[in-house]
């Protein structure tokens, strides 16, 4: 079994480092090979997909991703900028279904942005679409007949693209507390409409799963209020992303999410996915020791169940992450004083 490594950008490297110490210790003969990605590999190879990367990724039975994203490239061309290594690997891969569990971990309810007792009950799964929506569309600036000048970007989703991510999503929902919410804006984007339509046709084939159904704004809203009454969420591209970023503090740190991008591929024990935090490269704290190495390690845990089959072996990883959280290892972004390698140390003393 081969893992292609991405690190990226930023903070990618430093956790990347942490999640193969972790990988290593597990001691599972899994080959790895690292390949450049993001601002890195336009720095050194002129793209931020070089084609050799994308190989790496398709010949390999998982991918773990850092994060990418360098100031030094935000006024390059857009399809030069590191973040196009992402979008350009979720789609050329096929990866369209992106699980983003968010949890709230036992000692860590004092650090939730909201009261420890809202906090304390969330235990959810956002499932974002991730190969369509706005992210994907026509875009582009234009100068208008009368001088101004107009940027525009397309919002589109086909059926087959909604129903695709609805199974994955019911199935999750079958396989967790039976409640699946699908959050939208059908109130006023047709787009919307069409989701929430074939939502509900999907939903036939799951009258076991409870559905429900809720703008985007008021699910922005109940995720602070009242966070504990989700159990799945599907939702879009746009929409996932920023709901993701914002249940991140809802359990205290965006240093925590991990995530699954699947698609249909099967390997030889599980789903070929890529694997990365919810988080991008934090070029505020890069190489400084503060990055919180978690969501990485989690997101290699998310790996070894998926792609390769190796329940024993997440469970184990995700026991030692708990485990540490619980004995008050953690850093900066969690009120604690332990840098990068300290929490991945204290991980491996764990495992
Ligand atoms: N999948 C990816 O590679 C993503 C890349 N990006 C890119 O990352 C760059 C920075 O974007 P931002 O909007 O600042 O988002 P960000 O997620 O990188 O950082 C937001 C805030 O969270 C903190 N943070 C993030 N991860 C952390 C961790 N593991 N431990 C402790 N603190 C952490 C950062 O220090 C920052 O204050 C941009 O170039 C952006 O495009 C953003 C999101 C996803
Ligand atoms: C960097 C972007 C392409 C996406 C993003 O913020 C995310 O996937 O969470
Ligand atoms: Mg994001």
């Amino acid at each position: 079994m081969m893992i292609a490594c991405l690190p990226g950008d930023g903070i990618g490297p430093e956790i990347m480092a942490e999640a193969l110490r972790v990988l290593a210790a597990l001691d599972l003969g899994i080959e790895t090979a690292i390949a450049d990605v993001g601002g890195a590999a336009y720095k050194a190879h002129g793209h931020p997909l070089p084609p050799e990367t994308l190989e790496l990724a398709r010949t390999s039975d998982a991918v773990l991703f850092g994060a990418v994203g360098d100031p030094e490239c935000d006024n390059l061309e857009r399809h030069l900028r590191p973040e196009q290594a992402i979008l350009g690997l979720r789609s050329a891969l096929g990866l369209f279904a992106n699980l983003r569990p968010a949890t709230m971990f036992k000692g860590l309810e004092d650090m939730s942005a909201l009261k420890p007792e809202v906090a304390s009950a969330i235990d959810l799964l956002i499932v974002r679409e991730l190969n369509g929506d706005v992210y994907f569309g026509e875009k582009a600036q234009r100068v208008l007949e009368d001088g101004r000048r107009q940027g525009y970007d397309f919002m589109s989703y086909a059926e087959d693209e909604v129903r695709r991510i609805a199974h994955v999503a019911f199935r999750a929902a079958q396989g967790r507390k039976g409640k699946l919410c699908s959050v939208d804006k059908a109130n006023v984007l047709e787009t919307s409409q069409l989701w929430r339509d074939v939502v509900i046709e999907v939903a036939a084939e799951y009258p076991d799963v409870e559905l429900s159904h809720m703008y985007v704004d008021n699910a922005a809203m109940q995720l602070v209020r009242n966070p504990g009454q989700f159990d799945v969420v599907v939702t879009g591209n746009l929409f996932g992303d920023i709901l993701s970023d914002q249940a991140s503090m809802c359990v205290g740190s965006i240093g925590l999410l991990a995530s699954a991008a699947l698609g249909e591929r099967q390997t030889a024990s599980g789903t070929f996915g890529l694997y990365e935090p919810i988080h991008g490269s934090a070029p505020d704290i890069a190489g400084q020791d503060k990055a919180n190495p978690m969501a990485m390690i989690l997101s290699l845990a998310m790996l070894l169940r998926h792609s390769l089959g190796l329940e024993e072996a997440a469970v184990r990883v995700e026991k030692a992450v708990s485990q540490a959280l619980a004995d008050g290892i953690t850093g900066a972004d969690l009120g604690g004083s332990a840098g990068t390698t300290e929490v991945g140390d204290a991980v491996l003393a764990r495992l």
